[in-house]
């Protein structure tokens, strides 16, 4: 596969050089040049696929020419083995359950792939490789664990102080190993622009071999365009075809792969990005002025991003039109009142609790329905996080339904270690430059 960046046309890498420098200079992103649309033989009879099957067809038509056959079969076995179960609340309505990885966050996906194949291209006697991340919640702890004694690789990971879960500072901070937590005093922007910056820092670059976790990185992107395939497979089971996917976006990773499976032929009606009230977003379709702002923390803890990272790529999907991408993609906001009052309400409906992530893509198809009435349509809200990581969100009889999966019991037993910092890039290249010496 060759990659041009968002800010540069004319560029072409390969796979593996965009994977190991994430980022271009110019600051773009990396994208195909070319997007394969898989065989239509293949799209109408999803059913008959499973999720590994679905994953390596999907991967092999981007990245045949970048990895062996069986070599990419093997990758993708070992880093997707488990779930993405559809669960059916209503008739038309399913939640997408993307939590059964090991840090249950659909975050497992695109980390536990990236890290297989970062320690694929790598080879022995290379310079050790630095992983960056900033993460607002989940990224930190499925790129941790996903990382975990990668031979040759050290991941620092940034998180703002106080704006994450108890179970996800945990996930991030107690790991030990070649992974090491920084705990960031500011916001996810700061955590995320003190990133960007590092890999635009020249000293830096001269002295360590810098990569990003963050979706910004396209092997992040790539695995999790499996889900959005398998979910058909799924729904041509049991006779469904007209399909609606909300997602609760934060910095539009998730989105941006939905969006790209489709430019690959996935057979989908729509898209609604639902967001909590950091709406750059949903501004920028109602008024066609993308103006970034702080991030305002919410109780969706992981998607209060101010600047979401992949919006430029979902423009490239859509030939920087906005009427084109409005087409594709309705975008709503929910505050935190909200929020609650949706977790209650599907529960009250369905007995089902879902984590507020959760529970801001459900409030999209409600919205959605309203506008757009259409009985044929199938809808799916993605269930990005396992509820149980945001304990604090519920009262005591919620909290009391949600099942304590065994890793997280395990994980209150652990002490967290981080290093205070300011968001202030020359402490944070000091940090860096000094511990590469030690
Ligand atoms: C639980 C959860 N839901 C939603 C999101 C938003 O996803 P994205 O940043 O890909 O839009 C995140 C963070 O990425 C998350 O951790
Ligand atoms: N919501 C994310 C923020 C980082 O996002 P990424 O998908 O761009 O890595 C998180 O949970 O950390």
């Amino acid at each position: 596969m060759k990659l041009y960046s968002t800010n540069n046309h004319d560029l072409r890498i390969d796979f593996q050089t965009a994977v190991f420098n994430s980022m271009p200079q110019d600051k773009g992103l990396y994208m195909p040049v070319e997007i394969p649309v898989l065989d239509q033989e293949f799209l109408q009879h999803l059913d008959q696929y499973t999720l590994p099957e679905i994953a390596y067809k999907v991967a092999s038509a981007l990245l045949h020419d970048d990895i062996p056959e069986n070599d990419l079969k093997a990758i993708i076995e070992d880093a997707i083995n488990f779930e993405a179960p559809l669960h059916q609340l209503n008739e038309q309505t399913y939640v997408l359950e993307l939590f059964h990885g090991p840090s249950l966050a659909f975050k497992d996906f695109g980390a536990r792939f990236m890290s297989r194949i970062m320690a694929y291209f790598l080879k022995d006697g290379e310079a050790l490789l630095d992983v960056l991340v900033a993460t607002s919640g989940d990224t930190g702890g499925a790129v941790a664990l996903g990382f975990l004694g990668v031979p040759n690789t050290r991941v620092t990971i940034l998180y703002p102080k106080g704006k994450v879960s108890e179970i996800q500072e945990l996930q991030l901070c107690s790991n030990g190993h070649n992974i090491r937590a920084i705990e960031i005093d500011g916001t996810f922007d700061d955590c995320q622009h003190l990133v960007k910056q590092a890999f635009a820092d020249d000293e830096l670059n001269a002295q360590m071999r810098l990569t990003s976790a963050n979706s910004i990185n396209i092997a992040r992107l790539i695995p999790q365009t499996f889900y959005y395939f398998n979910t058909l497979a799924q729904l041509f089971r049991v006779g469904k075809r007209e399909v609606v996917f909300s997602v609760p976006s934060g910095n539009f990773g998730n989105i941006a792969a939905g969006l790209l499976a489709y430019k690959m032929g996935l057979p989908v009606k729509q898209f609604i990005a639902s967001t909590n009230v950091n709406d750059t977003v949903p501004r920028f379709l109602e008024t066609g002025i993308y103006e970034t702002r702080p991030s305002v923390q919410t109780y969706a803890n992981a998607m209060d991003v101010g600047a979401p990272s992949n919006w430029v790529r979902i423009m490239a999907l859509f030939n920087e039109q906005r009427e084109n991408v409005q087409k594709m993609v309705k975008s709503y906001r929910y505050s935190d009142e909200q929020t609650v009052e949706a977790i209650a309400a599907i529960d009250q409906q369905y007995g089902y609790v879902a984590c507020p992530h959760t529970a801001i893509a459900w409030l999209g198809i409600q919205e959605y329905q309203q506008n757009n009435p259409s009985a044929g349509d199938t809808f799916v809200f993605l269930s990005t996080a396992h509820p149980c990581k945001f304990p604090d969100i519920f009262d005591a009889e919620l909290a009391a339904k949600i099942s304590i999966p065994e890793q997280v019991s395990e994980l209150k037993k652990k002490e967290k270690i981080a290093t205070a910092m300011q968001a202030d890039f020359n402490a944070f290249k000091t940090f860096l430059l000094k511990t590469n010496q030690d």
